[in-house]
């Protein structure tokens, strides 16, 4: 046990399996000190199983783990301590009062922040009396990341932050969030969310079937991708136009990914200026994130 290891999290060759299923199947991952990192991947992909060994709730198969210098299979104290997990729902009773919920997860901590302090960070200031069960949903989940920063942890999990969430809700979630960053802390997060991991992750890690598939930062996944889209209006009678073989058609609207955005516009251009036609709502686009999640994804999808 270092407790000064320099990473948050570090796995070497982590592998899991459930009888015949391989679950993770040899990842390296990192999370630096102070680090917001985004955990993306569809159903299936293993985010769960390594979320759980990094919390120490599940052995590992082989490979190496270290949390903040922990192994977390040991499950010691200080290592407990110093890692907060926000659950979707955490078990509360109803009847329970904000503050009193604070209070009581404190009680477990020899560092517990005030109560107080923390309802503001979450944004819930003026509710320390109400009881759980008469906040809103939004509300609800804002006292699940009060509880898992009841112990001043230096790495936070959160598991789908902000699943079910209205839009409004789910812009204040990312504000809470974002605060986290200010505070210093290192936060694991897994979201099914590409806007979410954009506004709110320092590195993305795409896992699928066990394994990464991408890593990097927002910017850095959606610039990998050389290609372009190009999309615009079907035009009527077209039976001519000089498209590449990729290009489909959809309610209307023809689109194509193509590395060469100019030379396969060319023709297209010239077709619709010899008949003096605009090719309506004409545009060329790079990627977003959630295209290139989506091409990185789409075969481990079907197959799962
Ligand atoms: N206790 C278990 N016993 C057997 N198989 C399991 C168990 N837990 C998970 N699996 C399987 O391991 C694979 C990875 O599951 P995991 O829950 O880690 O994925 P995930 O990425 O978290 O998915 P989701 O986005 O749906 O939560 C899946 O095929 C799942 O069915």
């Amino acid at each position: 046990m270092t407790m000064d290891s320099l990473d948050a999290v570090r796995i070497r060759g982590l592998r899991k399996s459930y009888g015949e299923l391989t679950a993770l199947d040899g990842v390296d991952l990192t999370v630096g000190r102070g680090e917001v990192l985004a955990l993306l991947g569809p159903n299936g992909a293993g985010k769960t199983t390594m979320v759980e060994i990094l919390e120490g709730h599940r052995k590992a198969d082989s490979g190496q783990v270290s949390v903040l210098g922990y192994d977390p299979g040991k499950r010691e104290r200080g290592f407990r301590e110093r890692i907060g997990i926000v659950l979707q729902e955490a078990g509360l009773d109803p009847t329970i009062k904000v503050r009193e919920a604070i209070e009581l997860y404190g009680a477990a901590y020899p560092n517990a922040r005030p109560a107080q302090e923390l309802l503001e960070i979450v944004g819930l200031g003026d509710r320390g009396e109400y009881r759980a069960a008469d906040l809103s949903g939004g509300q609800r989940r804002r006292l699940d990341l009060a509880l898992g920063l009841v112990g001043d942890p230096d790495l936070i999990f959160l598991d789908e932050p902000t699943t079910g969430f209205d839009p409004a809700a789910r812009r204040q979630s990312w504000e809470t969030i974002a605060q986290l960053r200010t505070l210093g802390k290192s936060v694991l997060l897994t979201t099914h969310y590409m806007e979410e991991a954009q506004r709110l992750a320092d590195r993305v890690v795409v896992l699928a079937k066990g394994r990464i598939v991408a890593e990097g930062t927002p910017d850095e996944l959606a610039s990998n991708d050389a290609t372009s889209i190009v999309s615009f209006r079907e035009p009527a009678y077209h039976e001519t136009l000089p498209l590449p073989d990729c290009a489909s058609v959809e309610r209307g609207i023809v689109t194509f990914r193509t590395a060469t955005p100019t030379r396969d516009l060319a023709p297209l251009l010239e077709w619709a200026a010899g008949r003096g036609m605009e090719l309506e709502h004409l545009s060329v686009t790079r990627p977003t994130l959630e295209d290139v999640y989506l091409d990185l994804t789409a075969t481990e999808e079907v197959a799962a």
